[in-house]
């Protein structure tokens, strides 16, 4: 069953929200403390912050992978603490797509098919004409031509092209895109960034985006520094 919003309007939000993780025969390590987070559908949200500051264990709680140790947390109308394992993995399938640096696409398959992966979970019309919608997205990132390679044969911001449609092909509300420019070239990362932050905007999905790269923070709409797992409101970078 997909989301529906809560009655503020929010997608998801998070309210002091900690993660601490216990390690055997070592203090327990506080990742996240105290987050206070809320995304609205059509949002375009920057996370920037140091290598180990957590953005990525933040990105994973927004997209349900995990859970806040402590804090609460609602998605959608319901809050997570409540949801079980099965429930959060549904909503996460039916609501939320991820993006990652290193793309993650498999390698034995085409783009068509690996576009096709997500709607193999999905249930009517999505199921039944996966290969039809899968096509259309890729055709919206400009990959209509390259249907049948595989990732091998091609470039790395195209890879991320055929990434971003497989993330968006369920119509997500969320996307949370962790360093999407990170593995491309300046160039080719700025256009991936911009097609991303387009076809975003086009569904009226909320795009979460952590980066180290400013010029990627600077398209988001509202800013924010995660400091040793401490998120402040950020100021906005020059483009
Ligand atoms: N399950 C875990 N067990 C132990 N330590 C963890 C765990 N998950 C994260 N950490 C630690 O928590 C800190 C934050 O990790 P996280 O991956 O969220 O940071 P990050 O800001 O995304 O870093 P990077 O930019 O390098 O990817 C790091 O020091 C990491 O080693």
């Amino acid at each position: 069953m997909p989301v529906s919003l809560h009655e503020d309007g929010a997608l998801v939000s998070l309210s002091g929200v900690a993660r601490v993780v216990s390690l055997p025969g070592r203090a327990p390590l506080q990742i996240l403390a105290g987050v206070d987070l809320t995304v609205y559908p059509g949002d375009h949200v920057s996370i920037v912050g140091r290598s180990g500051s957590g953005k990525s264990t933040l990105l994973n709680i927004l997209g349900l992978l995990d859970v806040p140790s402590a804090g609460e947390m609602v998605f959608g109308t319901e809050p997570v603490e409540r949801m079980s394992e099965r429930r959060r993995a549904a909503a996460r399938g039916a609501s939320v797509g991820f993006i990652f640096q290193q793309f993650n696409l498999l390698a034995e398959r085409t783009a068509l098919e690996n576009v096709m992966t997500p709607l193999l979970y999905a249930r009517g019309r999505q199921f039944w004409q996966r290969e039809q919608l899968a096509g259309a997205m890729l055709e919206r990132v400009g990959l209509g031509k390259r249907l049948q390679d595989r990732p091998a044969r091609l470039s790395g911001g195209e890879q991320q092209r055929v990434a971003i449609a497989r993330a968006l092909v369920r119509s997500p509300r969320l996307i949370l895109a962790d360093e999407p420019t990170g593995a491309l070239d300046i160039a080719t990362g700025a256009s991936v960034m911009a097609l991303l932050a387009e076809v975003a905007a086009e569904s009226g999905a909320a795009l979460v985006t952590i980066t180290h790269d400013p010029k990627v923070a600077a398209l988001a709409s509202r800013h924010y520094l995660l400091q040793d797992g401490v998120l402040e409101p950020g100021r906005q970078a020059a483009a």
